[in-house]
């Protein structure tokens, strides 16, 4: 958003346990994305710190050694700097902190960060006792994996429903981190006081733990307005224009947006960031096709979806559960697309959408590199997923396939008849255009007869209006 471009350069490091079970490719994957992540806050991650292990330390998440490291790379001081040696100390020496980023060994252990770090991105989902442990431990502000993503959404979010939405995710992530506070708080966290609107005996934490669940409480009250408004107007849509409707779903950044400005001819937000779309929108399929069919823009899944945002935007997703088809967008330029697959799939299963018939569209093929040539790809994705598209957002061609193909799965179930409009009914001539789709139009003295195609609700309501006029 406007404001990126002029912030200061904010550098953070990342750190990630390795666990067994967890190929090298899913877990440098998983890196890459929590760089990707960091940077859409505005971040650069300038070191990962990553370390295998049977399971997560459970008082830090990561081991004593990895800790030592990160404090030493973060402050330029190890947890035994009273017995250290003078050449040991030398890291703090800014001379020496450029001459190690200049020589590229900053990977070295003994590295000292070159640069202030602000924060220390998690790649798992902790608990607030082993964030704050770390936090303790290392001397920088911790996040977490779900953390990073509500902060992503939160910045993101614009309308009224998806600030909302977002509150309540961020208020249950909140929660629990309060209780942990106030146990190790000990007995000053617990005031006993009747003052301040508190009820006797109550802490706090206890306070803030109710005023947390109040605001919960009127933030769903809030969206269950604004899910009422919004049936309201889908079944206006629907009653007015039939139950042809399409709509985009698939991992986050990859080319949902796009590819709804290229169907739709609208000007909706793209952006190459992650989670730059949070609202659904709907526009009309463009160039306007029989059915008249619309095409709906969703908020991104992505691995680990953390369960109180997929619990929020269960609404949002509910268009996605009224289409009669699912558009899964895969970007197939990016090496770990399989998995992104199966992070959007489970989501959808969560969410009930198991059922709605799909089409996988891999998008981005003009942007696959390295060894496999885009043919080669190509040919790969059609011999594993039968019946997927496979495509590039900005060919045209491509797009019009796209086109064709929606048009083609709507069309399926016309019927093709025959209309006979007498003279006395040219009226409704309009009509027949704007319902079907005239294969053949011929004319005798008594009127005009078409060869159609169209869905039959609507052949029967205009035999009908014929029959009257
Ligand atoms: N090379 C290439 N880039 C594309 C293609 N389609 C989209 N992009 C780029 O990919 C980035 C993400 O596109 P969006 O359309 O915003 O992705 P999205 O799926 O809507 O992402 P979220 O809203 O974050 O879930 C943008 O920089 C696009 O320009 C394509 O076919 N080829
Ligand atoms: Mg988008």
């Amino acid at each position: 958003m406007p404001n990126d471009v002029n912030e200061k350069p904010r550098y953070a490091i990342a750190a990630a346990v390795q666990l067994p079970g967890v190929s090298d490719f899913e877990f440098e994957a998983s890196l890459t994305e929590l760089r990707e992540l960091a940077k859409t806050l505005g971040y650069t991650v300038t070191r990962t710190f990553t370390q295998k292990r049977a399971g997560f330390d459970s008082t830090a998440y990561l081991g004593v050694g990895k800790r030592q490291e990160i404090r030493h790379f973060v402050r330029g001081e190890s947890a035994s700097d009273a017995d250290e040696s003078e050449a040991e100390r030398a890291p703090l020496n800014p001379l020496y902190r450029l001459s190690t980023l200049v020589a590229g060994a900053d990977d070295a252990a003994d590295a000292v960060s070159p640069v202030p770090i602000e924060a220390l991105l998690v790649d798992h989902e902790i608990s607030p006792s082993q964030a704050r442990n770390l936090e303790k431990e290392t001397g920088c502000e911790v996040m977490d994996r779900t953390m990073v993503i509500l902060e992503i959404f939160h910045r993101n979010a614009r309308s009224r429903a998806a600030r909302a939405q977002v509150e309540i995710a961020r208020l249950g992530y909140m929660a629990p981190r309060l209780r942990e506070a106030a146990k190790l708080a000990g007995p000053q966290g617990r005031q006993r006081s009747g003052v301040g609107g508190r009820g006797a005996g109550e802490s706090h934490t206890e306070l803030d733990k109710r005023k947390i669940r109040d605001r919960i409480a009127e933030l769903q009250l809030e969206i269950t307005a604004m899910d009422a408004e919004r049936k309201t107007q889908r079944a206006r849509r629907q009653a007015h224009q039939g139950l042809a409707s399409v709509a985009l779903v698939g991992y986050t950044n990859a080319g949902k947006s796009t590819l709804m400005r290229a169907l739709t001819g609208s000007e909706v937000l793209v952006a190459n960031k992650l989670f730059a779309t949070l609202d659904t929108t709907v526009r009309t399929l463009h160039p306007e096709s029989i059915p008249r069919v619309l095409v709906s823009d969703t908020v991104g899944f992505i691995k680990n979806l953390p369960h109180g945002l997929v619990a929020s935007f269960k609404s949002t997703l509910e268009e996605a559960l009224d289409a009669s088809l699912l558009l899964h967008v895969v970007d197939a330029s990016d090496p770990g697309f399989e998995r992104q697959i199966e992070a959007t799939e489970d989501v959808l299963n969560e969410i009930g959408a198991q059922d709605v018939p799909r089409l996988r569209i891999f998008n981005k093929i003009d942007h696959v590199g390295g060894a496999t040539t885009q043919a080669e790809r190509a040919a790969e994705l059609h011999a594993r997923y039968p019946g997927c598209i496979v495509m590039s957002a900005r060919r045209p061609q491509d797009v019009a396939k796209l086109h064709r193909a929606i048009v083609a799965f709507f069309q399926k179930d016309l019927v093709e008849t025959e209309l006979f409009l007498p003279w006395a009914a040219q009226q409704l001539r309009g009509e027949v255009f704007a319902r079907c789709e005239v294969l053949e139009e011929r004319a005798d003295e008594d009127g005009a007869f078409f060869r159609v195609r169209g869905e039959q609700a609507d052949l029967d309501s205009l035999r009908e209006k014929i029959g009257q006029a």
